[in-house]
């Protein structure tokens, strides 16, 4: 069996004096998507952002690739490929500035390869347009394109479902499925009906406070 790139060992976290979750243990294997799951503020978001290292609220640990994360943050963020609940999208920027914005200077890649990965998402033609005069899921869609130029081998996704048409949701969970099969691990949250093959399941909602 392949080793985990992210194991999480008995997270807690507490909001305002209410338990998200607690001993929350679980492993991220390459070639795997766990979804997860919950009801409206069950900390879904909070559990993602702490996964990709921008939340420090918990107690617990993470390991990445067998070796607590603390000791090789770089490295773990340079494998790591976080898309928020929000787009993130710079409106006065164009889709292609802002695509090169996403890479975060990871790689120096061609304008070529940016113009096709926005073709790719549905935004041909509008590579070069102000995001501002895009649509919610035009601009959805533009930080999506990211995902077709990305080598990391861990992707956490925020509810990047959400303003996508019904043909881009098609094409977003054949993407999914793609990258799992070739061995990428993702975890993702979503509340659309989200179905894929050998998905795993995370739920949370069963820490103090929740009535249901
Ligand atoms: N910065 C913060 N400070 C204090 N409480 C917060 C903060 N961020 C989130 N919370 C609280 O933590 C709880 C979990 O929020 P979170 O956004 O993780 O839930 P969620 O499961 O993603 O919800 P949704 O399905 O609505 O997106 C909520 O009760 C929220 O009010």
């Amino acid at each position: 069996m392949s080793e985990p790139l992210l194991q999480a060992v008995n997270l807690e976290c507490e909001r305002d004096d209410r338990v998200l979750f607690r001993d929350l243990s679980f492993s991220i294997l390459p070639g795997t998507l766990i979804r997860v799951e919950g009801p409206n503020g069950s900390g879904k978001t909070t559990l993602l952002r702490i996964l990709a290292g921008l939340n420090d609220s918990y107690s617990g640990d993470l390991l990445w690739r067998g070796k607590n994360r603390h000791g090789y943050r770089e490295e773990f963020l340079r494998n790591m490929l976080y898309l928020g609940h929000r787009p993130g999208i710079k409106p006065l920027l164009t889709p292609m500035e802002n695509l090169r914005a996403l890479m975060d200077g990871r790689r120096s890649l061609p304008d070529r390869i940016l113009w096709q990965a926005l073709e790719g998402t549905g935004l041909g033609g509008f590579q070069t347009v102000p995001c501002r005069n895009l649509s919610a899921g035009q601009q959805r869609r533009v930080a999506l394109a990211r995902l077709l130029i990305a080598d990391e081998p861990l992707w956490i996704l925020d509810e990047v479902f959400t303003a996508i048409d019904i043909q881009g949701v098609g094409a977003l969970e054949r993407l999914l499925v793609e990258r799992v099969e070739n061995g990428g691990a993702i975890v993702v949250t979503t509340h659309h009906d989200l179905q894929l093959p050998s998905m795993q399941r995370l739920t949370l909602g069963g820490g103090d406070g929740y009535d249901y």
